[in-house]
């Protein structure tokens, strides 16, 4: 893929006005090349498309088949699988479910995982949030047949993308491939998620058009598949204006997480986005909006604080290139330093989904919620 965008020298290092592109591809042919783009992407602007990944393009083509049929199965079949049935916070949310900066988002989703057997056991001395991960809920196989075996070989590609991934990021900051390794559990004790959302057309001009609110991700990486052709995903740059990443065929869009940007001392920066809902002009098409990103997790036991890397001095310097980043509003990841990495991530879950936290965790509900379920959800 060739594109003036995608050299380092197109985005100044004070500022971005897109997006840059890295070609996986490049690592074959060039990989200091691809390692000087990443750097310059990680910590200049957080976010980037990623071109000619290893992840099949005919599983992603199939999957992206069956996202409005999932979204068209009968309304009842959806609600079997709702949220609220599952300790886990894996299911399905209606439209409106949840709040972004007090205003409500406009998309309906379900919330998916890659495969884990949850280690939490009722009555056993372990903690409380070891609960957060465990099975997706799936919706009926005879209604959409091939559907979970098409999502979970997907999972099992973006998963393997994502660790391989962040070796080339610590390489790109001058640490060893497997400098990050300690911020993951074995193998099988990890678990990832993923979303499929739908971002249905608004018609009404004097109708909000918040999709889902600016807001940061929490984990470490964030993989970004932009399943239909609208635009509407923002990306806001050091002096906050709103910068359009609309879909690249055949990419992902790839961001930082709150938590490595901690970890990296704030070279890898943490980028705050937006989802604008998609409006129905007048002739245009009336199909909603479809993306699905994949959250990479660290290990629930690990805190951040627990670990300082030691990164060359020369890297760290490239941070006083960028100018200064925003203040930033990182109310939900305050605690991250000091508490395992599990309990930040269940209560911002709960936070987010307080009718999941009444029916399992009805400890934490009363403490976040003393005077019972709210209307919606508040991410941040
Ligand atoms: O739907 C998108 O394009 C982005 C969604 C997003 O940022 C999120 O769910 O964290
Ligand atoms: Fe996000």
């Amino acid at each position: 893929m060739s594109s003036s965008s995608d050299s380092p020298s197109s985005s100044n290092g004070a500022n971005f006005s897109s997006v840059p592109i890295l070609d996986y591809a490049l690592l074959e042919s060039s990989k200091p090349d691809f390692i000087a783009q990443l750097r310059h992407a990680l910590i200049n602007v957080g976010f980037l498309y990623l071109a000619n990944s290893p992840v099949s393009q005919q599983d992603i083509a199939e999957l992206i088949h069956y996202i409005p049929k999932l979204f068209a199965l009968p309304q009842e079949e959806k609600e079997k699988i709702r949220m609220v049935h599952s300790p886990h916070f894996l299911g399905y949310s209606r439209l409106g479910a949840e709040l972004t900066k007090d205003k409500v988002d406009h998309r309906e989703q379900f919330d998916f995982a890659t495969r884990h057997e949850t280690r939490w056991r009722e009555g056993e001395d372990v903690p409380e949030y070891w609960r957060l991960w465990g099975p997706s809920q799936w919706p009926e196989e005879s209604l959409i047949p091939g559907f979970r075996a098409t999502l979970e070989r997907y999972l099992d590609q973006v998963q393997a993308l994502s660790y391989t991934f962040i070796s080339l990021l610590s390489e790109s900051f001058g640490l060893a491939p497997d400098a990050l390794n300690y911020f993951y559990d074995t193998e099988e004790n990890m678990q990832h998620r993923a979303k499929i959302v739908q971002y249905p057309i608004v018609t009404d001009p004097n109708a909000d058009d918040q999709g889902v609110g600016p807001h940061y991700d929490a984990g470490f990486l964030t993989f970004l598949l932009q399943a239909s052709a609208h635009k509407g995903l923002q990306v806001q740059n050091l002096t906050g204006e709103w910068i359009d990443a609309p879909p690249i065929p055949g990419t992902f869009v790839v961001n930082i997480g709150k938590a490595l940007e901690f970890v990296t001392q704030g070279l890898a920066r943490a980028t705050s986005h937006r989802v604008l809902s998609p409006r129905g002009a007048p002739g245009e098409p009336t199909l909603p909006r479809y993306s699905v990103p994949f959250f990479q997790n660290i290990s629930l036991d690990v805190k951040l604080a627990e670990k300082t890397l030691e990164f060359p001095p020369e890297i760290l310097k490239l941070k006083e290139g960028r100018g200064k980043v925003a203040a930033t509003d990182s109310v939900n990841f305050s605690e991250f330093d000091r508490e395992p990495s599990g309990q930040v991530g269940l209560i911002g879950r709960v936070k987010s989904h307080p009718d999941v936290a009444q029916q399992h965790y009805p400890a934490l509900f009363k403490k976040y919620f003393p005077e019972g379920l709210p209307r919606a959800g508040s991410a941040y």
